[in-house]
C-alpha cells in the first residue's frame, strides 16, 4: 500500500495537531448550542471520530453516507445519497463534518437539502481543502490544511476504495489510475 504513495504530504503528527486545534475552536463556538454534528460518509469517519473526541461541549451525532466519484478520480458531478440522516435537522444548529473539499459539489447540494429541510445554522468543518478543483463558489467556515492539485489518498480518503487506512495524507502515484 504504502508503495503507490508518491509523497507524503500530511503526516500523522500533523493532522492530530491540528485536529486538536479545531476541537479547541468548536468547542467555543458550539458550547450550550446542542449542535447535531452529521459525518459525511465515507470519507469523513476518520476525522469525525478523531475531532469528536477534542470536542467538550455537549453535542449529538448522526450519519450520512453520499457518494460521487466512484471508482474515478474526477467527480461524477452527480451526488447520490447512499444512506438519509436518522434524525430531524429541523430548527437544529448542524456541523457538517468533511474529509476533503474539491469540486465543492458534494457540500453545496448537501448544505441546500439540510436548508430546505429547515437547519437553523450550518457550519462547515473540512479537514483538507483543493480550491484548484472547484467547480462551484464555496468555502468551509473551518479548514485544517489547503492541499495543492493532486489526487490524495488516506485518513478516510480513498481510490476505489482503497488507502482509506493510511493515517497520513499522500498523493497517490499517477500510475495507479491511469494504469
Ligand atoms: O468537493 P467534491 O468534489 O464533491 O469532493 C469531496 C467529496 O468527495 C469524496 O467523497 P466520495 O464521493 O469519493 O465518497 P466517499 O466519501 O465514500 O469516498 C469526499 O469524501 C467528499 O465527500
Ligand atoms: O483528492 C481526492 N482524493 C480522494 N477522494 C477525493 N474526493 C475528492 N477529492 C479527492
Ligand atoms: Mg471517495
Amino acid at each position: 500500500m504504502q508503495n503507490d504513495i508518491q509523497e507524503i504530504l500530511i503526516s500523522e503528527e500533523e493532522i492530530q495537531g491540528k485536529i486538536k486545534e479545531l476541537g479547541e475552536v468548536l468547542s467555543k463556538e458550539f458550547a450550550d448550542r446542542n449542535p447535531l454534528v452529521i459525518c459525511v460518509l465515507k470519507g469523513a469517519f476518520i476525522f469525525m471520530a478523531d475531532l469528536v473526541k477534542n470536542i467538550t461541549v455537549p453535542l449529538e451525532m448522526d450519519f450520512m453516507a453520499v457518494s460521487s466519484y466512484g471508482a474515478s478520480t474526477k467527480s461524477s458531478g452527480v451526488v447520490k445519497i447512499i444512506k438519509d440522516l436518522d434524525q430531524t435537522v429541523e430548527g437544529r444548529d448542524v456541523l457538517i463534518v468533511e474529509d476533503i473539499i474539491d469540486s465543492g459539489l458534494t457540500l453545496s447540494h448537501l448544505i441546500e437539502l439540510l436548508q430546505n429541510r429547515g437547519a437553523k445554522s450550518t457550519t462547515v468543518v473540512t479537514l483538507f481543502d483543493k480550491p484548484s478543483g472547484r467547480s462551484v463558489n464555496l468555502e468551509a467556515d473551518y479548514t485544517g490544511f489547503v492541499l495543492p492539485d493532486a489526487f490524495v489518498v488516506g485518513y478516510g480518503l480513498d481510490y476505489a476504495e482503497h488507502y482509506r487506512n493510511l493515517p497520513y495524507i499522500g498523493i497517490l502515484k499517477p500510475e495507479i489510475y491511469t494504469s
